[in-house]
């Protein structure tokens, strides 16, 4: 009884581990058994390499961590099935392997160490028999700190990417959070957890055998992290509470119906995954009562008021195309465009239906490569840098559709633009360990943030939960947590779109008010009111192809634009 407490404590870190990359990545990862191989088999054999217990299943776990983060990175690309697919071939291929090298896996019967094990503080001279009491305090203590860390990890910065990673993957690469490179620093903790709980599970049972760490318990290990796929801390401990409970039930199974308990347990964990949705909706509607907590920052002074505004440092040209001619697979949608987008200037671009206005502000963004032209910041060629490299040079763009983080306050969500535009290196690990270096940037942010949350008159809503804010505000925030990345220049596709007369009032206000400050605005709108209220300068599109460019006047009175594009009106007093 008390190994098997023991033993469901160390799946449980296991568990608490996997729920990172499954409920914070956002990825069906169905290798975790693979990781605990390298934890169980690892330990072992670096023991008897002459390592301490400790030091044995510290290096294991590294180890776990590294080749954790290089399976990450190969599908931190794939979505889905296809993540499923992948680390289940790869618990099936270290299983296979195992049982192809009897020398690294025992064979059949596994490799055996001597129990009970006994661990030597180096410093203290103090030896500790882990007898299955100690095996389920040094468990239950590895799963409380492991819970403790994720919940300190989601108040800070980390929990801001995962809450990116796992709700808007796209909006976080255009905030420039390297999400690819996030996913696999999830992998790499979540391996590294398994092979710690591989190893606990070893040094419990003094055996580690193949058989242990079947592709079976990956699926039993992705059904309970995934029944409390909520990413709620409690989460997956519900889940290995449903996995505990499949052995016993297993066993009635096989007993009644004469299956062997092998399949009996599969035929449960199958039953269990069919389950997961139905469990999982309710939970999810439980849990999304509670928003997301974090500190709640008071205000600082100095930014609670109408002069909040960026600096304005740069005057000219900031972002030009030259010849721009883009295409999606092998149709030509841009044409040799030219566009020029100054400091301190509002910018419209306008155009028919299917232009090319947001593939023009794509590419700009460096979400588009560039068939042929040129793309400059000042006097830097740019062209073809991605989306994570425009945004560290402060470019950003916003999104057509609203995209919003429905359990990050608003305040939460701009810190997100913030953590992306002006990365700190280790931020997580340093956030998690205290250090005195972070609180310096946690300040700093938070005023960056209140900035972005003044200059979009937001500032008042900014702890509220982000499902009563309005389509207008929302859009809004959409900008706020652009701005919040220190953009110099920003792109912003349709921001008016959804809005009340008033809230457009509001959003001319806040163009004015970013283009007062230096920003160099681009903005695509098909709010013609709108775009002749607010902008100094104008290019219109038109299949690809830019038909005129210059004043607001100047495009008004435009016989090209009035009579192809616009049908011989006032283009400044049409609502399109
Ligand atoms: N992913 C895609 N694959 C193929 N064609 C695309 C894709 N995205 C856009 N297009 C095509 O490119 C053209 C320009 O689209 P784009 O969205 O840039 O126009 P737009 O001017 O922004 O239109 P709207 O005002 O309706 O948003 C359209 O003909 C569209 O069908």
């Amino acid at each position: 009884m008390t190994v098997e407490l023991a033993h469901h404590l160390y799946l449980l870190i296991a568990v608490l581990g996997l729920a990172l990359s499954v409920s914070y990545g956002g990825q069906p990862v169905l290798c975790q058994g693979a990781f605990l191989a390298v934890g169980g088999f690892g330990v072992v054999h670096l023991e008897r390499a002459g390592l301490p217990l400790a030091a044995a299943t510290f290096a294991a776990a590294a180890i776990a961590a590294c080749a954790g983060y290089l399976v990450g990175l190969l599908t931190a690309r794939l979505r889905g099935a296809a993540v499923a697919l992948s680390t289940w071939a790869f618990a099936w291929l270290v299983y296979a392997l195992l049982d192809a090298f009897p020398a690294v896996s025992g064979g059949s019967q596994g490799l055996v160490r001597p129990t009970p094990a006994r661990l030597n503080s180096p410093f203290f001279g103090v030896t500790v028999t882990l007898t299955p009491w100690a095996h389920v305090a040094v468990a239950g203590t590895l799963c409380l700190l492991s819970l403790a860390a994720v919940a300190r990890l989601t108040r800070g910065p980390a929990g801001l990417d995962w809450a990116a990673l796992r709700e808007a993957p796209a909006l976080a690469t255009s905030l420039g959070v390297p999400v690819l490179r996030r996913r696999a620093a999830l992998f790499a903790t979540t391996a590294a957890l398994a092979a710690v709980s591989g190893a606990g599970i070893t040094v419990l049972l003094g055996v580690a055998a193949p058989s242990d760490v079947s592709p079976l318990l990956s699926l039993q290990l992705f059904v309970a992290a995934l029944i409390g796929g909520t990413a709620r801390l409690w989460g997956p401990v519900l889940g290995l509470l449903v996995i505990a409970m499949i052995p016993p039930l297993g066993d009635a199974l096989a007993g009644a119906v004469g299956l062997p308990a092998e399949a009996s347990g599969g035929v449960l964990t199958a039953l269990a995954l069919v389950a997961v949705p139905f469990l999982r909706e309710p939970i999810e509607r439980l849990a999304a009562q509670w928003p997301e907590r974090a500190e709640r920052p008071r205000e600082p002074a100095e930014h609670s008021g109408e002069s909040a505004t960026p600096t304005a440092s740069r005057e000219g040209v900031m972002l030009s195309a030259q010849g721009l001619d883009v295409g999606i697979g092998e149709t030509d949608i841009l044409t040799g465009v030219d566009l020029e987008v100054r400091a301190g200037e509002v910018h419209a671009l306008i155009g028919p239906n299917g232009s090319g206005k947001t593939t023009a502000l794509r590419a700009l963004a460096g979400a588009l490569r560039p068939k042929g032209g040129r793309i400059l910041l000042e006097e830097t060629d740019v062209t073809g840098a991605g989306q994570f490299e425009m945004v560290r040079r402060g470019v950003t763009r916003t999104f057509q559709r609203t995209v919003g983080l429905e359990r990050l306050s608003p305040h939460r969500q701009v810190l997100l633009g913030v953590r992306g535009g002006t990365p700190v290196p280790f931020a997580a690990v340093r956030h998690l360990f205290g250090s005195a270096s972070m609180q310096d940037h946690a300040a700093i942010a938070d005023r960056e943030a209140w900035r972005a949350l003044h200059v979009t008159e937001l500032a008042q809503r900014a702890f509220d939960r982000p499902g009563t804010l309005g389509a207008g505000e929302q859009r809004l925030l959409q900008v706020a947590r652009a701005v919040a990345t220190g953009a110099h220049v920003l792109l912003l596709d349709e921001p008016a779109v959804g809005m009340t007369g008033p809230e457009r009032a509001a959003l001319a206000r806040v163009l004015r008010r970013l283009a007062a400050g230096g920003v160099a605005v681009l903005l695509v709108e098909h709010d013609l009111a709108l775009v002749y209220g607010v902008a100094d300068r104008i290019t219109v599109l038109d299949r690809g192809r830019v038909l005129a460019s210059g004043t607001p006047e100047s495009t008004a009175a435009d016989p090209a634009v009035r009579r192809i594009y616009l049908g011989d009106a006032d283009p400044s007093s049409t609502h399109a």
